[in-house]
């Protein structure tokens, strides 16, 4: 089964307390970070301690990524030569660029080869967070067919972009629309970038439902507090459910009658609609909000 990307919680690779507790979190995914909080002078021991943090610790509860450096710099090669050796379930990769994600499918798959492990086995999420990364976000996923998402990076975006990053997030509709289309296009997940306020949690519970609300699929997260809201957000809620049952229940009596449209309470039901319905069933079912054979637990 594809995995669930609701919440993806950052954590700085230098960091070994973090690194310890990190499975026992309830993020769907943890992002051991080697770029941009980690120092210069603690990249060569941030990527040992994260090697061995993959090696020793059980985190089988969780999937496990990895944001490595840009290759364009010193520390970017040997991120991925250590880190895939030690097959996590992804690599982040930064600032990323069509040229940069095919050579970096080309040296997992070597390194695969050399390991024995299954070819394609590491994925891949790219961190869209320049401009020209944006807009050619469509090739960026297309680069590799180990690309399973791509996460938004609204800080380093609107720097790029000249711009002020604000709490409302109206710069970044653009972007977050863009990158949820694309995604959907492409069947990928789409990842909204991290809110950085951690004490704000209306906040938090807004900008969320703004990005879900466009078409994303999962949010990054920088603090442990900020996960529960994140899913929250992203569960459906008793209402939805209810009402999708109703609406998929009231379908198999169209069927019989041979009618493809049909009313429910005054609003038409069509076969978007229904798919819609079938969506967010499956979405309870996956998340355990109801049962299997479609009763509200
Ligand atoms: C924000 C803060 C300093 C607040 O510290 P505070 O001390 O106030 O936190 P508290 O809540 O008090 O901590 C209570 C307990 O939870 C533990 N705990 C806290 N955070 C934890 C965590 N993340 N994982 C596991 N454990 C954690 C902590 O150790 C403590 O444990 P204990 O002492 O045992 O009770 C801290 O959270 C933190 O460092 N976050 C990660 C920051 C980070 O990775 N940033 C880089 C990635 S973003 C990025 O790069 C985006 C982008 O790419 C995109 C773009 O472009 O937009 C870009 O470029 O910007
Ligand atoms: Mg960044």
């Amino acid at each position: 089964m594809q995995a669930l990307r609701r919440s993806m919680l950052f954590m700085p690779g230098n960091s070994p307390r973090m690194l310890q507790d990190a499975a026992i979190l309830g993020a769907d995914s943890i992002i051991l970070d080697l770029e941009d909080a980690v120092s210069l002078t603690e990249k060569d021991s941030a990527r040992i301690l994260v090697r061995e943090a993959i090696k020793t610790i059980d985190y089988s509860a969780v999937e496990v990524v990895v944001r490595v450096n840009p290759l364009d710099t010193e520390f970017g090669a040997p991120d991925i030569e250590v880190i895939a050796r030690v097959q996590p379930h992804a690599l982040l990769i930064p600032k990323a660029d069509e040229d940069e994600i095919r050579l970096v499918d080309k040296t997992l798959t070597k390194i695969e080869a050399e390991e024995g492990f299954p070819a394609g086995g590491i994925k891949i999420i790219a961190l869209i967070e320049t401009a020209l990364g944006l807009e050619n976000v469509f090739n960026v996923i297309k680069a590799s067919p180990r690309t399973v998402g791509v996460l938004l990076g609204g800080e380093d975006l609107t720097a790029d972009l000249g711009i002020e990053r604000t709490k409302e997030g109206e710069e970044i509709f653009y972007a977050r629309n863009k990158v949820a289309t694309v995604c959907r296009a492409l069947k990928v997940d789409a990842i909204d970038t991290p809110f950085t306020d951690t004490n704000d949690h209306e906040g938090l519970k807004k900008d969320t439902a703004r990005g879900k609300g466009l078409g994303l699929t999962g949010k990054a997260a920088i603090n442990p507090r900020q996960i529960e809201t994140i899913h929250s957000v992203f569960a459906p809620t008793q209402n939805e459910l209810k009402r999708a049952l109703r609406i998929l229940e009231a379908r198999e009596e169209a069927e019989k009658e041979g009618q493809g449209v049909f009313s429910l309470d005054g609003k038409m039901v069509d076969a978007p609609v229904i798919n819609r319905a079938k969506r967010i069933v499956d979405q309870g079912i996956r998340l355990r909000l109801i049962s299997g054979e479609g009763g509200a637990k």
